[in-house]
């Protein structure tokens, strides 16, 4: 199991390095859940982070826009990242989704060394309402995407692990491996519900919160934090 850490900037970087983060995900809280960051700070993410630890970028909480969506990814795979992840926020239907997927993995495909694609469904889908978590395997399956992930779109209230039960977070993680698609956690999981999020078995979990001093959009990642969460993670993947 992976520790995936947010960042919003370049000065965040090093701590979450520090920390031995396994994923550096650039993101920009400011526009969102997977607000998009500036092609330039994610060049420079990119180039401050060493060559074998793998970043990621969002591109958005994606409108049902394919054309945005596809443009967008193919803008975050020029930055050089090695994952590209996707908010469904404006789509509810499978079809809807998949086409939109599958206009994404198209416009990187281009690349000589495509990002790999993460489909990110919300768990907190039935609220917005949005793409549900459950349905966002077959989505990805079928666009041609590498992976899943599920986070939350509302970051004041309830985390991952008070929206989804156990038994739900085990069956996506079932249908993401028996679809042979990376899967990934992540919403709001704090020091006491990271274990339950990594009891499910996903390849990786998420944070920013949790990894941060003061809030989400204007916190900084602290390397303590995050060398306390890799802990907790590590923990508990071998319970
Ligand atoms: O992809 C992971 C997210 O950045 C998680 O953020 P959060 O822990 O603030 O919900």
């Amino acid at each position: 199991m992976r520790l995936l850490v947010s960042v919003a900037n370049s000065s965040e970087v090093r701590a979450a390095l520090l920390g031995k983060a396994d994923i550096i995900d650039v993101k920009n809280p400011a526009e969102g859940a997977l607000g998009a960051n500036f092609p330039r700070v994610i060049k420079e993410i990119r180039k401050l982070t060493p060559k074998e630890i793998p970043v990621s970028a969002t591109i958005g909480d994606m409108p049902n826009l394919p054309g945005t969506a596809s443009l967008a990814a193919l803008g975050a795979a020029h930055c050089g990242v090695e994952y590209v992840k996707v908010g469904l926020k404006g789509v509810t239907e499978v079809e809807q989704a998949t086409t939109l997927m599958r206009e994404v993995c198209l416009a990187v495909s281009e690349l000589p060394e495509p990002p790999e694609v993460i489909a990110t469904a919300y768990a907190d889908a039935s609220l917005i309402p949005a793409l549900l978590p459950e349905h966002l395997p077959e989505v990805a399956a079928k666009a041609g995407a590498h992976g899943c992930l599920i986070d939350t779109l509302g970051k004041s209230s309830q985390g991952l692990v008070d929206l989804m039960s156990p038994e739900e977070l085990k069956n996506f993680v079932v249908l993401c491996k028996k679809a042979g698609l990376l899967c990934g956690l992540a919403g709001s999981l704090s020091k006491d519900t990271l274990p339950l999020a990594c009891k499910a078995g996903p390849d990786l979990v998420g944070v920013r919160t949790a990894a941060i001093n003061g809030d989400r959009v204007n916190g900084l990642v602290q390397k303590e934090k995050v060398e306390e969460l890799k802990s907790i993670m590590l923990s508990a993947g071998s319970l």
